[in-house]
Order: structure tokens, then sequence, then C-alpha cells
């Protein structure tokens, strides 16, 4: 998903809440309750992550906010209102709806797929039409695929499309219902990344359903754990989340490597950089023959490590991953444990080697920011 041009922001984070759950159960006639007695605000411009193991009430709580499910008890209220007084199927088109299998109409064009609630709710055609080719480019895809029918687009593609079609009437809020679970874990990977980007722009309300605590602690402002039998077990930034899982159920869910992936969360600005020894392939002759030698290019980027003594260019190793300057701890120690030298490799924005970094200094930055 590229630039947003033409999509004005519509809200920011910080004021009133734009959706309230007040004491919310939902029971179906068989059984157990769906959701348990919820209590939960949204955040108007943020993206609030409903996360749980199967069948613990995310896609009952996501529903209830369109009335695509009525509450047994309790009240839903989206900016200040409550739902149950207003019509049900105005409410749903006011509000963007994204579904794992993307729910394309199979045999209509992108386009117009991509126009259908706009063309519900009265703009003429031409307009619908124009709009949707905006937004094929908001959501990164190319004019010509705007012709084609869903099923000769990748899991990907169809995903964008669901996402451009939900966008399509401007809605303040868009609700996701694990979105991109059934592509592949790169295009996934991908597809969060460009969420995040184009939330920048639009800052839209955004509530998204998944069961992958991963996913949830990328892109959530803020992460909602449901315990089975509907339970809100922890509401909280996903930082806080890692660091402080309520309890043992939290805890377990979260997961075991959930110190490291803290990491993620924690600035590496100031981290101290030890300079680095470089050489290119031109000036190897003239390189100090001890410790690990960095090569890189004429332009100063990184391209592998020579081992002590050994100083031809076809000895390099490469592999390891890099440090950005000013990002996280994670990225920095990540590098320092994955270079063949031990110590990292820090870059600058533009690629070019920064200085290096090793595992040591970043287990006392945090230490030092432990004991305040
Ligand atoms: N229409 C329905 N009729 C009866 N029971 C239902 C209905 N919809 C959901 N349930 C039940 O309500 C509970 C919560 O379902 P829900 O779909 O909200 O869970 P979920 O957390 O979204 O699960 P998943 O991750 O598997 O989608 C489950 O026990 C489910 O079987």
């Amino acid at each position: 998903m590229t630039e947003a041009q033409s999509v004005a922001p519509q809200a920011s984070p910080g004021s009133s809440p734009m959706v309230q759950f007040r004491n919310v159960s939902k029971s179906y006639a068989s059984g157990q309750p769906a959701v348990h007695d919820l209590n939960l605000e949204i955040d108007r411009g943020a993206i609030t992550v409903f996360v749980g193991p199967s069948g613990c009430g995310k896609t009952t709580s996501l529903r209830m906010i369109n009335r695509m499910v009525e509450p047994t008890e309790g009240t839903v209220l989206v900016d200040g209102q409550d739902v149950s007084a207003q019509p049900a199927a105005a409410l749903r088109r006011s509000m963007g709806y994204v579904l794992q299998s993307s729910g394309l109409l199979p045999h209509r064009s992108v386009l117009d797929n991509i126009a259908t609630v706009p063309r519900l709710n009265g703009v003429p055609r031409r307009q619908a039409r124009i709009r949707a080719e905006e937004l094929l480019a908001v959501v990164g895809l190319s004019p010509a695929l705007g012709k084609r029918y869903p099923a000769q687009l990748s899991g990907g593609q169809q995903q964008r499309v669901g996402v451009a079609r939900a966008l399509a009437a401007d809605p303040p809020i868009l609700l996701m219902d694990e979105p991109f679970s059934a592509v592949d874990p790169v295009v996934r990977a991908e597809l969060q990344q460009e969420l995040l980007r184009l939330q920048q722009e639009l800052a839209k309300t955004i509530v998204f359903v998944t069961h992958d605590i991963d996913e949830a602690t990328v892109i959530g402002d803020k992460v909602a754990v449901f315990a089975t039998g509907g339970r809100l077990a922890q509401y909280a930034p996903p930082e806080e989340l890692l660091r402080a899982p309520v309890d043992d159920f939290v805890a377990g869910f979260v997961g075991r490597d959930r110190g490291f992936r803290s990491l993620s969360f924690a600035s590496a600005r100031d981290l101290p950089l030890q300079p680095a020894v470089t050489a290119t392939a031109g000036t190897l002759e003239s390189a100090p023959a001890e410790g690990w030698l960095l090569i890189t290019d004429d332009g100063g980027a990184p391209l592998g490590w020579l081992p002590p003594g050994q100083r031809t260019s076809t000895a390099a190793v490469t592999g390891g991953s890099l440090f950005t300057v000013g990002s996280s701890l994670r990225q920095a120690l990540d590098a320092a444990l994955s270079s063949p030298s031990g110590q990292g490799v820090a870059v600058d924005a533009t690629g070019r080697v920064a200085g290096l970094v090793d595992a040591g200094e970043v287990l006392q930055r945090l230490d030092a920011e432990r004991r305040g």
C-alpha cells in the first residue's frame, strides 16, 4: 500500500473512546457464554487488537460493534451513541469490514468490488470507479489489476482489494476479522507493515481480530487478550503485555520468549557504537591481518566479514542481520548475536556502516534502565 494522497485523516488518538462495551454479554442458545461481561473502551484513531485462542469470543465481540450480532446483555456505544438505537444496515455500511477470505464478489471486477459500498450509498457509478482507482493505488496495486476478477489475483492481492473495498466509503471505523491469516507468512508480514504505514496516513479506528499474538504485538496500539469463556483477561499496550502479563493464562498465551520480544519496544537511541575496521575489495591488501575485518562496497554498505588472517574477498562470511541506528534493542541484540564476528553491524538510514554494536552493551543498557 503506498501513499494515501486523497484520504484525509479523520481522527486523532487521545480523545473520547470511539467504541465502548459496557457490561456486554452474549450467549447463544447452545451452552456457555460466547462473551462474558465485557467492559472495554476502544481508542479513536488507533489499532486495537482482539487476540485469544479459538472460540473465546473475538469475532462475536467484533460483530457486536456493527450489529451483525446483538448482545444478550449490556450496551455497545459507537461515538457515544448506543448502536441498538441505530438502523443495523446503515450502521454496517458506515464501517469498513475486512474478512479472512477477502469476501470479494467473484463475478465482479476488482474495481466494481471496491466500488460496492459507495454505489449502495448512492454515489454515481463514474465517481465511484474513479475513487476505486485511487484506492487501488493506496493499497499498492497496479491500475492494470482493476479489470481482473478476484480469482485472477494472488491471496495477498485479494486481501489488499478487501482493504481497499473497506476504505471506499471513507469510514471512520474499520473492522478486520483475521484479514491476513489465509496468506503465507512472508506476504502476511508485508501486509502488516503496509497496514501500519497506511494507518499513519489515515488514522482510522481499527479493530483487528487475530489468534496470533505476534501479529497482535506488531500491529496493535492496544491488545485485548480474551480467554476461553469470552472473558477479557488483559487489555494493555503490547509492551506491557509482554513485560507484565496479569496471570498465567496471559503469560502462557504471550509465549516463552516474551522477554526477548519485548526488546522490540525498547529504543536503542544513544546505544554506544564501536568504531568499525573496514575495507573494500580495492583496499584489502593494505588492511590489518589481525581480527575480523568488515568488507564494504565503495559506497560504505556492508558486504560481509573476513575471519582473522584471511584477506581474500572470496573468504567473506555473510548472513548477520543489520542494526539500523536508533531502532530497537531487539534489532541491536539480534545483529550482535547473528554476526559471524560477534559484533553487530550498525548502519545509518542510507545503509552505510555507522559502527559496531556488541551484545554486552545491549544487556548493560537494559540493566541500567531497570535500575532507573
Ligand atoms: N451463530 C452461533 N451460534 C451458536 N454459537 C456460536 C455462534 N457463533 C459463535 N458461537 C460460539 O460462540 C463462541 C465464540 O465464538 P467466536 O467466533 O466469537 O470466537 P473466536 O474467538 O472469534 O474464535 P475463532 O478464533 O475460532 O474465530 C464459540 O464457542 C462459538 O462456538
